[in-house]
């Protein structure tokens, strides 16, 4: 198993009456891109902000890289850099002189630090340029590059492409992907642009209502994202009779009169148009659909509402 980069066990938040997050336990691990999960009002802001502890627990505790003890967590909390509450940035100053200027107020001695950060972000062109003049992608990738200036080992991200267009969320995900690969830096990111986060997630958790439903490394997911064929006929009682021939009728369901969708099919695309061309079953359109992890989210909220877990 590889190390525990950050731990939490029963970590929870009171705000007044409210209890905002409760009992979470979640565990990130060295080289996971974790992503978290949940509708607006979910509790991810909140336990961020105690993870970098930008807010105190009510009760609970955080351990980084194995350890709980307050001497460690100082040290061990240098080795995570966050992007919580973006930092300011001075307008009339170039990107480097605005990290220059975090540079020094954060104490950090090496000064190659700045341009070996701006090279990583994919800013060293443009290291002159006053951020006044920057795209709100390159804003993005500057505050990235603010970061990882200390070399991180954790970076944890709050909406890291909200309101980017396609180009800059490219660009996002490609240099997270590359700290990731390259540099072995382990990421907790929230976004609600699931299909997005999808691209570069390897483990989820799924927050509701403060409470963290599920925890799921995307190898356990791809294994749980349910299949379907759909096949859109004319004549839809001389289909679904031809198909009980190889599928039991509890396998698929009939909709609109002449959509039928197979549930997890154990027969294939090909074995139902082979079936249906020997019958002489019209067949207008044959297609198969994964289950995509927006729909999986929705189901397991869905089910939590249902159990009144929450
Ligand atoms: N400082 C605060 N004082 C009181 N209540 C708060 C405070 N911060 C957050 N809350 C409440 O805690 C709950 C969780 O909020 P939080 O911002 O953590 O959710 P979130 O999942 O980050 O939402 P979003 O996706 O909209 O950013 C909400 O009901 C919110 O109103």
């Amino acid at each position: 198993m590889p190390e525990k980069v950050l731990e939490t066990k029963n970590l929870s938040k009171r705000y007044g009456r409210q209890l905002a997050v409760k009992d979470l336990n979640m565990t990130i691990y060295k080289g996971d891109i974790y992503g978290f999960i949940g509708e607006n009002g979910a509790g991810k802001s909140t336990v961020l902000r105690m993870l970098t502890g930008l807010t105190k627990p009510s009760s609970g505790e955080v351990s980084f890289f194995g350890s709980t003890k307050h001497k460690d967590r100082v040290e061990n909390q240098k080795r995570m850099s966050a992007l919580v509450d973006a930092p300011s940035f001075y307008p009339n100053m170039s990107a480097k002189q605005n990290l220059e200027y975090y540079r020094l107020q954060r104490g950090i001695l090496e000064k190659e630090l700045v341009m070996e950060s701006l090279e990583k972000v994919g800013l060293a062109t443009h290291s002159k340029k006053k951020f006044k003049h920057f795209s709100l992608g390159m804003k993005q990738r500057l505050a990235l590059a603010y970061t990882i200036m200390e070399r991180p080992d954790l970076i944890v991200l709050d909406e890291p492409i909200n309101g980017l267009d396609p180009a800059g969320i490219i660009q996002i995900r490609e240099l997270i992907l590359e700290l990731n690969q390259k540099h072995h830096v382990t990421f907790l990111i929230t976004s609600h642009l699931l299909a997005e986060l999808a691209q570069v997630a390897t483990a989820y958790g799924f927050l509701q209502h403060g409470v963290l439903l599920e925890e799921i490394t995307k190898k356990e997911l791809d294994k749980k994202l349910l299949t379907k064929i759909k096949i859109f006929v004319e004549d839809i009682t001389a289909a679904t009779t031809t198909l009980e021939l190889i599928c039991d009728a509890s396998l698929f369901e009939v909709r609109n009169h002449y959509e039928i969708v197979v549930q997890n099919p154990h027969i294939s695309i090909e074995e139902i148009s082979r079936l249906f061309f020997e019958k002489r079953i019209y067949v207008q359109k044959i297609y198969e659909e994964i289950e995509t992890l927006e729909t999986y989210f929705n189901q397991l909220t869905d089910a939590a509402k249902g159990r009144d877990v929450l």
